[in-house]
């Protein structure tokens, strides 16, 4: 067994169990109802899709789509891409490294709770360019724009004034299945299917690629250590490999994601949580790695306009049920976490719970 840098060692309650099994634990939903154009939809299915859904946030904050109307050659494509991309040498990555002036592009030295990850990623937004609060400050209204950093290979993800490169390609189709979940998670919650649609207007999303390398000691550090995704909502492709861990709402035990084939790992971000005055749940979660195999993960964060006041939405608070917390302002929230990559903090980064209405 090889030696691992004490930067990426995990306290000893946090680490993972390599020996735990695998179970079919979080939902796994079929979509082929909303994806099927021809066919004339029964209401009491699709009311029934939409109630599977509810119950799978509310249970888990976590589920699989299969059926999703995501093309497979187009993730395909990232993820062959991906691959290439990672496998450069270290210096041909680095020329696209993120910093506090772009926080776009390559990185390989992100912390989770202040803990390295055994990890490196490369990050881009679908809209370009993407308007966020120049500072965290409060007080600061001034703006700035996020860019893309492309590299120079793989030439598929060289940018083109033609046609869109493997990124942009791939993210257009898996915003699309985000936004139909989002409509049935209206629907879920009693409130009209585009309840959410304004928000993402001038949506802040991104995507990341995440390369899992082999790591010598997998008992001791993690890919991406337990966190909560502070967006709405994320819709994860994972490898054949597997490695998520989901910590179960009943009883806190962490879960094995078990790979399927081609399906979307769904999960319920922070953002939700407030508009539903937590009725949904954003759950902990983390990545292993293991000695042998490296693995690849695509998320892509769905995230409102950076000028969006989050808070639990009117039509589901009332005297018995009152806001649970207090309204933050989306853009000032991701700039602080944005910023908070690059210096090592001594304190807890920016979370929901600070916001919270004491009871
Ligand atoms: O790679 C994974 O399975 C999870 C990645 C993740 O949770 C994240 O990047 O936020
Ligand atoms: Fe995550």
């Amino acid at each position: 067994m090889g030696e691992v840098d004490p930067a990426f060692i995990q306290d000893p309650e946090h680490r993972p169990k390599l020996s735990a099994t695998e179970v079919e634990g979080i939902p796994l939903i079929d979509l082929s109802l909303i994806n099927s154009p021809h066919s004339v939809t029964d209401p009491r299915a699709f009311e029934g899709l939409v109630a599977e859904i509810g119950n799978a946030c509310k249970d888990w904050g976590f589920f699989q789509v299969i059926n999703h109307g995501v093309l497979l050659e187009k993730r395909q494509r990232i993820e062959a891409a991906a691959r290439k991309f990672f496998a450069l040498p270290l210096e041909e990555k680095r020329k696209i490294r993120r910093d506090e002036g772009n926080v776009l592009g390559y990185y390989d030295t992100e912390h989770t709770k202040n803990v390295r990850d055994w990890k490196e990623v490369f990050d881009f937004t679908v809209e370009e360019p993407t308007l966020v609060p120049a500072s965290p400050d409060p007080e600061d209204t001034e703006e700035t724009e996020w860019y893309n950093q492309w590299p120079e290979y793989p030439p598929e993800l060289r940018p083109n004034s033609l046609t869109r490169n493997a990124c942009e390609e791939y993210a257009r189709e898996v915003e699309n299945l985000a936004l139909k979940l989002m409509g049935l998670i209206a629907l879920g919650l009693g409130l009209p299917k585009d309840r959410f649609n304004s928000y993402f207007k001038n949506q802040t999303s991104f995507l990341r690629l995440n390369h899992y390398p082999p790591c010598p000691s997998p008992q001791l550090a993690l890919g991406v250590g337990r966190h909560k995704d502070g967006g709405a909502l994320t819709v994860l492709a994972q490898d054949d490999v597997g490695g998520l861990e989901v910590k179960r709402k009943t009883d806190g035990v962490w879960i094995r994601v078990k790979p399927t084939p081609n399906a979307f790992i769904i999960n319920v971000g922070d953002v939700i949580q407030v508009w539903s005055n937590e009725r949904y749940e954003s759950v902990e979660h983390r990545a292993m790695v293991n000695s042998e195999k490296e693995r690849f993960s695509i998320p892509y964060f769905l995230n409102p306009a950076h000028y969006t006041q989050v808070k639990p939405l009117e039509e589901l608070i009332n005297e018995q049920n009152p806001a649970k917390y207090k309204p933050y302002c989306w853009g000032k929230f991701i700039t602080h976490r944005k910023l908070s990559n690059f210096k090592k903090l001594n304190t807890e980064n920016i979370q929901i719970s600070h916001f919270k209405i004491s009871e």
